[in-house]
């Protein structure tokens, strides 16, 4: 079994609306790919029901071969959410050194952890003090502190200048070397050029499910963001004609 995460004919409704349209993909293990699409497209919906905390109207999503959010499955995976889920009243060092004692790692491993994330000298900080930016940085490397076989992280570079981002992006792809399975949303078109394979997704539909060089490829232009909209008019023009020849 290669994929990490399979997803078959997911439909989620949110309220009373249709946020997933019957999506299905598949993420390899190993990978890093990124989940790309406008706001409101429903990526951390996607997220959510691979982690297994979203209702879900029907289809299946298969997490390291088990039914997403089964208990077994919350030591395996991890989650950054996009509002930062670490304690304000402790230290970046606490933070770490709390996630990683829950998953039996040491100190040496917090810090690390805190260093990979480029917060080694606001370790001593705590965290209700540090910027947006900083806290979703101590985020990210509590969701990582215990070696998860398949990251969850939603939009984790956002708020972060161009140095920090570009260092992020090469540890994401260190952990992928070493066989972790990371998928990564952003709405930045650019980093998707990043990524070993991409997801891109439009108003709760997949419409590209590729690498970005087979991407560039089908749409015969090199700047991922074009190759974007390309596939964008083609959805829309592919709907427009279905739905004049239903009617
Ligand atoms: N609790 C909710 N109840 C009703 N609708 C919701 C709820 N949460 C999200 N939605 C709607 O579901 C759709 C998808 O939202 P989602 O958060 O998955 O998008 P997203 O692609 O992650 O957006 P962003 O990039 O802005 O985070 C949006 O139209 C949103 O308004």
């Amino acid at each position: 079994m290669d994929d990490a995460i399979a997803v078959r004919d997911l439909v989620v409704d949110r309220g009373r609306r249709r946020v997933l349209q019957a999506i299905s993909c598949a993420v390899p293990r190993g990978t890093v790919t990124g989940l790309l699409g406008p706001s409101g497209s429903g990526k951390t919906t996607l997220m959510r029901a691979i982690v297994g905390v979203q209702k879900v109207t029907s289809g299946t999503v298969t997490v390291l071969g088990r039914p997403a959010g089964v208990p077994e499955l919350r030591r395996r995976v991890g989650y950054l959410t996009q509002a930062p889920s670490v304690y304000a009243d402790l230290t970046v060092r606490e933070n770490a050194r709390y996630f990683a004692a829950l998953h039996g790692r040491d100190h040496a491993h917090a810090d690390r952890a805190v260093t990979d994330v480029g917060l080694a000298d606001a370790a001593t900080q705590l965290v209700g003090t540090l910027s947006g930016g900083q806290r979703s940085r101590a985020s990210l490397a509590c969701a990582l502190v215990g070696d998860p076989e398949l990251v969850i992280l939603d939009e984790p570079t956002v708020g972060q200048d161009p140095v920090l981002r570009a260092d992020l992006w090469a540890r994401f792809h260190e952990m992928a070397a070493a066989g972790t399975t990371l998928l990564v949303s952003s709405h930045v078109m650019d980093e998707a050029a990043r990524c070993d394979r991409l997801l891109l997704i439009r108003d709760g539909r997949l419409i590209a499910d590729d690498t970005p060089d087979a991407v560039r490829a089908t749409t015969g232009v090199d700047d991922l963001e074009e190759a974007f909209l390309r596939l964008i008019r083609a959805s829309e023009a592919g709907k427009s004609h279905a739905g004049r020849e239903a009617s």
